[in-house]
């Protein structure tokens, strides 16, 4: 179904999900396997070359799924765990991509789900801190800007927080970016790759239009609809799904490619280079210590987080305009562990 060539941009949208030059193959687990994401983004990841095993965990229904996926004739084994087996779910596990926890009904900011899922994902960091503790965690529970600092608070506390292998999964924003652009361009999205910076949730969201030969090309009107289109884009879904969740499809494929790249990178491939949320120097300063930002995958996770280049006067404001949010949600987040 996917092909294993390389492919040559690696941030940038691509017609094909994986790719792999092949190698060192991982272990796997989704927690929250049974849910809207979780279901789909398993039958992605079993599909991946450079998975070998697949753990599937949820507090219901992760078996069945495993059951149902483990049918896909593709080489790694799957398995799943039950409410009361996350240990088992999690020896081994080199990389734990979790979407557990409840979506946005219309009418609902990210930030309202935070006093559900906050000790749901807390809760999950704690066990991989005691079984799995050297693993990369791939955070796609919201509110995102608030789950990966208490993620990594929790690993902290447990002692064994490396800040090279927590991710906030924000690949969504640059999969919507780079197709809404390519909708208004004309072109394909994988020649429409945008970079976007902050965070994941309304103003947070700073995609870095200037940056793309076909992104600076728009102004006006258009410019600030595509802008408010990318950040409120998850708000599109919300509102079409009336009452039924958020985005799930689109999700999963953003999290098995976001998972490929830090596969591909975990296994010695130079140059893989995606925006994600993490521990991040470049507004520390400013009392943000959690940025997505262009990030160098490599064999130990994050290798190096790249500056975000210029910025045109518009981004600048939008820059200024997620700081103090962002700078809130991170600190909301950390109060809650502490
Ligand atoms: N980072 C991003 O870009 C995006 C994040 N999301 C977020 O992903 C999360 C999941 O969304 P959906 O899959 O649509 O929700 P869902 O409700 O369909 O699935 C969530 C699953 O989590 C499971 N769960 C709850 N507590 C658990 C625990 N302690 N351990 C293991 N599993 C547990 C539930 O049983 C359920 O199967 C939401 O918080 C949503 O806001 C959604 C879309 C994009
Ligand atoms: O909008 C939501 O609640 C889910 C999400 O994070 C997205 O679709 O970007």
């Amino acid at each position: 179904m996917f092909s294993r060539s390389a492919i040559r941009t690696l941030a940038a949208p691509s017609s094909r999900l994986f790719s792999s030059s092949s190698a060192r193959q991982t272990k796997v687990a989704v927690l929250g396997a049974g849910g809207g994401i979780g279901q789909p983004l398993s039958l992605l990841l079993k599909s991946d070359p450079l998975v070998t095993s697949l753990s599937l965990y949820d507090i219901r229904g992760a078996p069945g799924v495993a059951a149902d996926v483990s049918h896909v004739d593709t080489a790694s084994e799957v398995n799943g765990y039950a409410a009361d087996q996350l240990d088992e779910a999690l020896e081994g596990v080199k990389v734990i991509v979790i979407p557990a926890g409840v979506p946005r009904k219309p009418g609902m900011t990210r930030d309202d789900l935070f006093n559900t899922n906050a000790s749901i994902v807390r809760d999950l960091a704690a066990a991989v801190a005691r079984v799995a503790p050297t693993a990369c965690i791939l955070v796609i529970s919201n509110p995102v800007n608030s789950t990966v600092p208490i993620v990594a608070a929790t690993l902290e506390k447990a002692g064994v927080f490396d800040p090279a292998r927590v991710f906030g999964v924000t690949t969504l924003d640059v999969v919507r970016a780079a197709r809404f652009l390519g909708g208004i361009a004309g072109a394909k999205p994988s020649d429409t790759p945008v970079t976007v910076i902050g965070g994941h949730s309304g103003a947070t969201i700073v995609p870095l239009l200037s940056q793309s030969s076909h992104g600076k090309a728009v102004d006006g009107e258009a410019y600030l609809k595509l802008v408010n289109r990318i950040q409120y884009g998850g708000d599109e879904v919300v509102k079409a799904k009336d009452g039924a969740g958020s985005a799930t499809l689109s999700m999963a494929y953003a999290g098995a490619k976001f998972t490929n790249l830090v596969l591909r990178g975990l296994n010695g491939e130079k140059g893989v280079v995606t925006p994600t949320f993490v521990k991040s120097p470049l507004f520390a300063d400013k009392g943000v210590d959690f940025f997505s930002s262009n990030v160098e995958l490599g064999l130990n996770g994050v290798e190096k987080i790249h500056p975000i280049g210029e910025l045109s006067e518009a981004e600048q404001g939008l820059l200024e305009a997620c700081l103090p949010e962002l700078k809130k949600n991170i600190e909301k987040g950390k109060a809650f562990v502490a």
